[in-house]
This record gives structure tokens, sequence and C-alpha cells, in this order.
């Protein structure tokens, strides 16, 4: 480690700091004596502070608080913290806690981390961009917070997605916190109570919409080409039709995706790989229906249509089996209020009502991204237990209170046939005296994978080949003890090696397919373990 600064210069600087880890020798030669307590403690009894210190706080948005203070303070502990113990700290740097600290965003407002750019800044977005110190940004995720979670339009408060997505970035694939950019596009809000919010920090106007927004998105993505070429632009919680937009505009000019549509499509398609394994049904055999026509919903779709032609089907027959309600029934053609990628899955059938599209389409798996809690009924579950010696239940809205039904709901109602998994984190659940594990389908088991094969191979875009073998690996990478538990997902203690494994799988097809701009290394997965950040001192 190499650092030039001296005196409490050092201690402030979160990207070197160790406090009181800091040695004898350290503190001689950097300035520290007389400004540390005496003791000198390993990076283990650090940890162990901030464990301690979390199980104190009474509330998980005061976790929150403290995390991210010890993200600015000391950014090696807070990774070594959150790679340790990722499964009780993700729920708090993630889903369910960070919908709630986006929605405190402003109110909690510390030090500043990430970039902000709004309408003022046309025209010179490339020149701000110098404002940020670092010179080798390779993962950029960018937001404009109109569809934060399934929380709706939170404006500039959506920061708080941008910077959980790369915490778990570092601290889940081992890319270097440097090489890191949480941006805001702060096109303003809608949300007329953040406009009367007197502590409201963004950009307190109405929501640039039209051509000015997507001028304004595409002077930021030019800009990023030029001062960051070789970066991956993630483009998170955009609203459905803007989402779409960007994604058909940029996805094979740039190395970019769309977390919601195409991360989440992977994870499920691979929970649903997964479930094959415990209800025996041919994947290619496989009827899905959809609660919510959304970017995730029809995200997961298309990247169905693409897993079931590899195994035969041709499109028309691919469309077929998936199957979409939203809030005025079943999508059926003709509809007159449908949205261009809802119309492949308008198929030519009766106007129902959801309980009554169950009975006529008899799925074997219900997926939910309706961003609405509690869509899942009793009846709903019931009906899909009737028709399904194991039903298998998707509820992935976020955060939990958006969750389509419950874990504890699904196991319940369907008397603990259900297959379950959910977007945000649910406790395992005792029924009837049996244990049950839900899985978390959530795209923070594939994005890190991904993001780390994308850049380690400079891939010229990430076209729906990769998200497939992502997907693929993920599902192989699930243990025969877990599928027999029930489970859909890998333990997310596994996490780091799962994000190797897909890394190293997307390299490798990025590779095939010709679209990798560096030179292959000899031992691929060494290179990338090799390159992974490690939070140790
Ligand atoms: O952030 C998450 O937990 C998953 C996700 O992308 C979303 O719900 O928008
Ligand atoms: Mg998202």
């Amino acid at each position: 480690m190499k650092i030039r600064n001296k005196g409490f210069e050092v201690l402030s600087d979160g990207k070197h700091n160790k406090s009181v880890a800091f040695t004898r020798e350290e503190r001689e030669l950097y300035g520290l004596r007389g400004l540390l307590p005496y003791s000198t403690v390993s990076q283990d009894v650090q940890v162990k502070r901030i464990m301690d210190g979390l199980k104190r706080k009474s509330t998980d948005i005061e976790r929150y608080i403290l995390l991210s203070l010890l993200h600015d303070r000391n950014e090696k502990l807070f990774y070594r913290v959150v790679t340790e113990y990722i499964e009780e700290v993700m729920p708090i740097i993630y889903t369910p806690t960070v919908g709630q600290a986006c929605k405190e965003f402003s109110n909690n407002f510390k030090r500043t981390r990430g970039f902000y750019i709004t309408p003022e800044d046309k025209g010179e977005i490339s020149k701000i961009l110098d404002n940020w110190p670092e010179d080798y940004v390779k993962v950029i995720v960018v937001t404009d917070g109109e569809r934060i979670l399934g929380l709706g339009d939170l404006g500039a408060n959506g920061m708080g997605i941008p910077i959980g997505k790369l915490e778990l970035y570092c601290a889940c694939a081992g890319i270097h916190p440097h090489q890191c950019l949480p941006v805001m596009l702060d096109v303003g809000t809608n949300n007329d109570e953040l406009l009367d919010d007197i502590l409201y920090l963004g950009y307190p106007f109405k929501r640039l919409q039209g051509e000015e927004y997507f001028e304004l998105v595409d002077e930021f993505v030019q800009a990023v080409q030029e001062k960051y070429p070789k970066a991956l632009i993630q483009f998170e919680d955009f609203l459905t039709p803007n989402a779409y937009t960007l994604l058909n505009k940029y996805k094979d000019k740039v190395l970019c995706f769309n977390d919601d549509i195409q991360g989440t499509a992977a994870v499920a398609l691979s929970g649903v790989y997964a479930s094959t394994r415990i209800t025996g049904i041919p994947f290619k055999d496989l009827k899905v229906m959809f609660l919510g026509a959304g970017s995730a919903a029809t995200g997961i779709a298309d990247l169905m249509v693409a897993a079931y032609m590899k195994e035969g089907l041709s499109k028309e027959e691919a469309h077929r089996q998936l199957w979409f309600v939203d809030v005025n029934g079943l999508v059926v053609e003709g509809r007159g209020d449908l949205m261009e990628h809802n119309l492949p899955y308008a198929h030519s059938h009766e106007q129902l009502g959801f309980e009554e599209a169950i009975n006529a389409i008899q799925p074997h798996i219900l997926i939910g991204a309706t961003g609405v809690g509690g869509t899942f009924t009793q009846t709903v579950i019931e009906k899909m237990t009737a028709l399904n010696d194991r039903p298998v239940i998707f509820a992935l809205s976020n955060p939990t209170s958006k969750a389509e039904c419950t874990a504890e709901q699904a196991y319940e109602w369907s008397d603990g046939k259900a297959i379950f998994a959910s977007g945000s984190p649910f406790d395992m659940v005792n029924y009837k005296g049996q244990e049950f594990k839900p899985g978390q389908g959530n795209n923070a088991y594939v994005f890190p994978g991904i993001g780390l094969g994308a850049i380690i191979c400079n891939a010229k875009n990430i076209p729906d080949e990769l998200f497939l073998v992502a997907a693929k690996t993920l599902s192989d990478l699930v243990s025969d003890e877990d599928i027999d538990a029930g489970a859909l997902y890998p333990k997310l203690k596994e996490i780091r090696n799962l994000s190797l494994e897909i890394a190293v799988a997307v390299a490798d097809k990025a590779y095939e397919l010709g679209i990798a701009k560096n030179q292959k290394p000899h031992n691929l997965r060494k290179f990338i373990t090799d390159y992974m950040f490690n939070p140790e001192y």
C-alpha cells in the first residue's frame, strides 16, 4: 500500500484508512503517533466491533446508516464485514432496507457518494465527469429514480440503489471499489410529496420527458464512452417504457444491460431450471403465467423464449407457453391497451380475470412481478396447488412489503407443497414441524458475476446468450442438498464463488462469440481470481 498523505488526512481517507489496525511502524511512517488510542488490533477484532455494534442497534435503518458511515471511513473493513457476513448484511445494504433508505435519503444525507447529473448539466456532462477522481471506472450503475424497486418515483432519493448495487459488485464479485461509479440521472421527479419537502435534495422540478430526456441520457452515455470506454453501464430502476427504449437503443452498440429486464430474467430462468429438478417436468413443457406485465416480467419471458428455442421449440411455440395477466386481466390478442413488449404474448383467447385465467391456462409456474404486495391470495395459491403436485411460486417484487405473497403464506396455503422464491429475503419457515427454505430470486445472484465476466474480457456488448449462460451456470451450482430442501438457489454465503463461476462462463461465451476485445488469458479462472478485490488489509 502506498500512502502519500500524513496524519489526519490518512485517517479520513476511506480508501486507505485502517484506523486502530495501523501498526506501530505505519503510525510512525504516516505521522499517526498520538492520533490513535494505544492498542493496535487485527481486522478480525475490528469486524467484531462492527458486528457487535450492528446488534446493539434497534432498527435496520440505523444499521444501514452505521454501515454507510463505515463505508466512508474504512472501505476495506466495510467490505470485510459485508463479505464475511453477507447473509446478515445484505438485507441491510440491499433489499429490503435499501428501499427505506431511499425513501429517507434526503433526511439521512451525510457524506456524498456517487455522481449526480441534472438537466442544468446539459452540454457539459463530459466536462463535469472530469470532476470524478478515478481514471479507471469499470462498472457504472445508473438510475433516474423513476421506478425504485416497487416503490415508484423517488427522484434523486433513488441514489441508494446504484450505491447498494455497486456495494454488491465489490462484495459479491470482487470488483475494485475505485472502479465503481454510482450515477443519479436526476431529471426531476413527479412525486409531489418530494417536491413539497423542504429537505428533498434532488432537482426540484417535474421530470424532464420526451426528446429532451433521451438527449440527456444520450449525452451521458456518450460522455462515458469517451472518458471510460471500457466501462459497463448497468441501467437500473427506470420506468418500463424508458427502460426498453434505452435498452433497445444501446444494447448492441455499448457495453450495457438493464438489470431489471435482463438480470432479473437470468435469475428467474435459473430458478425455473432448478425447479425442474424438483418437479421432474421437462423444461420445454413448462407453462408459465406472469402477474404484472412490466419490465421484469417481460424480460423473464423474453429470455425464456430464447431458452425454449435452444430446446427445439419454434419462437411461436415458445410464446404460447408464456401467459401474462396484468391489472386488466389476461393479456390477449386485440386488447387495445398493450405496450409493444407485451404483444408477442397476447394470445388469441377469451379475456379472463386472474383466477379464471389460472383455471383456463393451468400453468406450472406463477411469477409475480407486479410491484404490488399481496396479489397472490390464498385462492390463487390454492388453485395452483390443485393443478400441480408441486406448484412453483415466484413472488419477485421488492422490497418485502411488495412481495406478491410471503413465504409463510405460500407454504401454508399450499399445505407445504409450494416451491417458493422471492425477490427480497424471507426467513426459514416451520410449517407443521417441517423446515422450509425459501429461495431469494434476486438479480444479485447474477449481475455481479455477469458484470465481472464482461469487464474481464472487455466485451463489446452483452447479448442474450450471456444471460442464458449465466442462468444455466447458476442453476447447475444449486447442490442436490439444496434441491432436496426445496431451495431453487445456492446459499448466499457462496456468492463470491458463484459470481466467479458465472464470470468465467460469461467471459468464455464472449470469447466464443467473438465479442471480447481483450486477449483471452491462458487460465481464465485464475486470471479472474487474481483480479478480484480482497478486502483484507
Ligand atoms: O434491487 C433489487 O432487490 C432487485 C431489483 O433490481 C428491483 O427490485 O428493482
Ligand atoms: Mg432494480
